[in-house]
């Protein structure tokens, strides 16, 4: 059977990240944040945009108060105040000195800034009680930033730091990768909405619910076309309304050997090319991925219907696919954390195997706490409030307390 690490080698070549001519649109820097950045920025703005006080204190000629101390002041002429945001107007001459407030733009003449804690003001005189640096706490013009060469690169998250950015570099307006439109559906004759009363043998479907927090949450457009039964005219149906609506498709059930698991021969019937019918994993199996002739580019997620092997597999292998598709230069590999095991952990050494649980900070150091209860893959009640997954490869059986393991933290 297919490894895991085969299997997102697979899957990751089939992604074709979002094209940075095509898949593209302009929008206010006010609704970029989780935004990807299409296009490249450049600046025509220096930053600083010109030399300017990093103090409140007295803009000065170094040369003038250079041998300054508290027994020895220089005593200079203050010829203006320049708060922040106004032009300095006047040129600074020997012995003299202007007012000014961090910030402010720094007068000509003026190439070092005293902080007002190291003089004493007489009237219009000021005097110096410390031998300063030459040109300290003047903030100089392109020393954070030269107008013309890249501020930002394509293919990064805009985040506060990245818009804060933009903002200063005054793009109000920006290109950013539409979000991928990704198609979620749950097949089942024995599934319900959570508004419908239940009778025997039915269950709500809580795999769409998960899966469109997830999508979501990866920064793609969830598009929810329901419960559908394990009919195979329903299913080609919709199959086919969701390859040409989406750029992934993700169905929950019906992709195991049972009589009424029909995703499988659907996708066949639909000449689709399944790259991967099973992983060696646990929970998560029996999982279908493949894409289509007629739509090349679109990829098909076939999860398993346990709710614990729908979660896994999605966290394992749809975010990562995401990720790579909306445009982000980092791509789509996953990153482990290696971690203490608070608990023992266990597996049957013959699939690689994901085990719910939490991490907590203990001593600023993350440990891996195991969900209690029962870890089947049909339980979906100890997922909850869960934020990590931890991984014990092909072959390792136990994890004991206090040994190291890796986990994925989501
Ligand atoms: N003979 C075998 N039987 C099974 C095997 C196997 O290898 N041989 N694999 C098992 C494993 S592992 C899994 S995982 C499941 C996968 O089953 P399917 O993908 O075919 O899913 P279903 O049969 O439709 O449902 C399985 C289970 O999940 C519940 N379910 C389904 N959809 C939802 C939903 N949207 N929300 C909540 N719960 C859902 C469903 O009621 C079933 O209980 O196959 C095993 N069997
Ligand atoms: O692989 Mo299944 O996902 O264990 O229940
Ligand atoms: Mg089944």
């Amino acid at each position: 059977m297919l490894s895991v690490k085969d299997a997102e080698a697979i899957i990751l070549n089939l992604v074709q990240p979002l094209n940075e001519q095509r898949d593209t649109e302009i929008i206010d820097l006010w609704a970029a944040s989780d935004r990807i950045l299409a296009t490249p920025v450049t600046s025509s703005l220096d930053f600083p945009h010109w030399d300017n006080s990093a103090m409140d204190g007295y803009a000065v000629r170094y040369e003038d108060v250079q041998h300054s101390s508290s027994a020895q002041p220089t005593i200079l002429e203050v010829v203006e105040a320049i708060p922040a945001g106004y032009q300095p107007q006047s040129t600074i001459q020997p012995g003299q000195a202007a007012r000014i407030f961090t910030g402010a733009v720094m007068p000509a003449g003026a190439d070092t800034v005293i902080m007002q804690e190291k003089t004493h003001k007489e009237e219009n005189r000021v005097l110096i009680l410390d031998a300063p640096q030459p040109r300290q706490f003047v903030r100089h013009k392109a020393a954070f930033y030269q107008a013309g060469t890249q501020l930002l690169l394509p293919g990064i998250k805009l985040n506060a730091q990245n818009i804060a950015v933009l903002a200063a570099a005054q793009c109000p307006q920006l290109s950013v990768y539409r979000r991928p439109r990704v198609a979620i559906f749950s097949t089942g004759d024995e599934l319900v909405t959570a508004e419908q009363p239940l009778q025997l043998g039915q269950i709500v479907d809580s795999n769409q619910y998960a899966l469109a927090t997830l999508v979501k949450n990866s920064g793609a457009e969830p598009l929810l076309l329901g419960i559908v039964k394990d009919d195979p005219v329903a299913l080609q149906q919709v199959i086919t309304y969701a390859i040409a609506n989406a750029d992934i498709v993700i169905s929950s059930g019906g992709v195991s050997v049972g009589d009424y698991d029909y995703v499988d021969k659907i996708l066949e019937s639909l000449e689709a090319k399944i790259h991967i019918r099973a992983v060696a994993m646990k929970p998560g199996k029996p999982l279908t991925v493949a894409n289509f002739p007629t739509h090349n580019s679109v990829l098909y997620f076939g999860l398993p219907g346990n709710p614990g092997s729908a979660l896994v597999t999605f966290w394992r292998f749809v975010q990562p696919t995401i990720k790579k598709l909306s445009g982000l230069a980092e791509g789509g590999k996953l990153e482990f954390l290696r971690v203490r095991s608070h608990d023992e952990l266990r597996s049957n050494g013959k699939f690689e195997t994901y085990i719910w649980g939490c991490l907590h900070l203990i001593d600023g150091v993350y440990e891996f706490y195991q969900a209690s209860g029962s870890h089947s893959s049909g339980n979906l009640i100890n997922l909850a409030q869960t934020n990590a997954l931890a991984v014990l490869p092909v072959g390792k059986v136990l994890i004991s307390p206090g040994e190291e393991v890796l986990v994925l933290f989501f």
